[in-house]
């Protein structure tokens, strides 16, 4: 125990859990924010349904502790959340935008943050229902479906499609305006966490269903959702990444683990979880494949670039722009 507290500071700045290594080698898990809620109205259904995720969560850490510093959705409750410093990968975020974009020499600007229970049950339900009302139709056999909901664009094994072709009521006024605040919310989160002075929202935002069969091949490149991967190499303007888990790894789904490679970080996905990060080079990560089941995340990026700034999110419009092709889709976002 006291190596573990020698080897791993602890501090609180800024309301926020922070988790620092020594001599960069990372704790062996976040043992002293483990918590699996008890609450007396649960039923003895929930409770040992809790019980059973607690020994699998005590479980699975152990099999992290080595090398890893190992997350559960439980582990981060507000309003402290957890911060995990890394230095950032030098000359990433050039032209550099003062006020917002990290900068290598301060320790903390770039980092790793999360939020247990950001979202509640009710919204992760919404959310879901939202994505499964834009997937309807699309094959569940295996892979991924990534539904961008501004801008209609629905990707899948099967190919891509605008999901509001003939079905222009598919979500109400009231679900847009969920929908955007939401993703508001978390913005102004991220741009809180790491005390920046803006932070633009910058599309797409993606929900991705994840269904996992082992009989599945993927047909291209774009259906291998787990390769290694930097946000910033794929899209030069998004300087910071946030997701939100809509379902629990273990329960849902098995295997989608999130995985970030330097320092290694091993994220169970569990819903209403956000995690944020910057989104360059000490930052590359994966999601596992998902073996069994469904997994349902939000994805989306926000930016420094004034330029970059998608103003017109969920106006109704933005899908009207979109003619079936990736490419337009991008060139309508921009
Ligand atoms: O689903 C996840 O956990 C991560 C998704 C991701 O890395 C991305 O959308 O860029
Ligand atoms: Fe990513």
């Amino acid at each position: 125990m006291l190596a573990l507290i020698a080897a791993v500071g602890i501090a609180l700045v800024g309301g926020f859990v922070y988790l620092r290594m020594a001599g960069g080698k990372p704790p062996a898990i976040f043992g002293h924010f483990t918590r699996v809620h008890d609450d007396n109205t649960q039923t003895t259904h929930e409770h040992s349904r809790a019980a059973k995720r607690k020994r699998r969560t005590q479980a699975e850490a152990a099999e992290h502790a080595t090398d890893e510093v190992y997350l559960t959705g439980s582990d981060c409750p507000a309003p402290q959340g957890c911060r995990f410093n890394v230095t950032c990968a030098s000359d990433h975020y050039t032209p550099f935008i003062p006020g917002c974009h990290p900068r290598p020499d301060v320790p903390g600007s770039c980092a790793r943050i999360a939020m247990s229970e950001f979202a509640s049950k009710d919204e992760v339900a919404l959310l879901i229902d939202m994505a499964e009302r834009g997937m309807a139709g699309r094959s569940k056999a295996g892979g991924p479906t990534i539904l961008d909901i501004n801008g209609g664009f629905l990707r899948d094994p099967q190919g891509v499609v605008n999901i509001y072709k003939g079905r222009e009521s598919l979500y109400s006024v009231d679900e847009y305006r969920f929908y955007g605040d939401i993703v508001e919310r978390i913005r102004a989160f991220v741009q809180a966490s790491f005390e920046l002075d803006f932070l633009y929202f910058t599309a797409p935002t993606f929900i991705t269903r994840l269904v996992g069969n082992s009989q599945w091949k993927p047909k291209s490149m774009h259906d291998e959702y787990w390769h290694m991967h930097v946000d910033k190499e794929s899209t030069d303007h998004y300087d910071y990444s946030g997701l939100l888990y809509l379902s629990e790894q273990g329960v849902d789904f098995e295997g989608g683990l999130f995985r970030m490679e330097s320092p290694p970080m091993v994220v169970k996905p569990t819903p209403g979880l956000v995690l944020s990060f910057s989104a360059g080079r000490e930052n590359k990560h994966q999601v596992a494949l998902v073996t069994e089941g469904t997994r349902y995340c939000l994805s989306f990026w926000f930016t420094c670039n004034a330029s970059r700034r998608f103003k017109t999110f969920l106006d109704g419009k933005a899908h009207d722009r979109f003619e079936g092709a990736p490419a337009e889709v991008t060139d309508a976002r921009n």
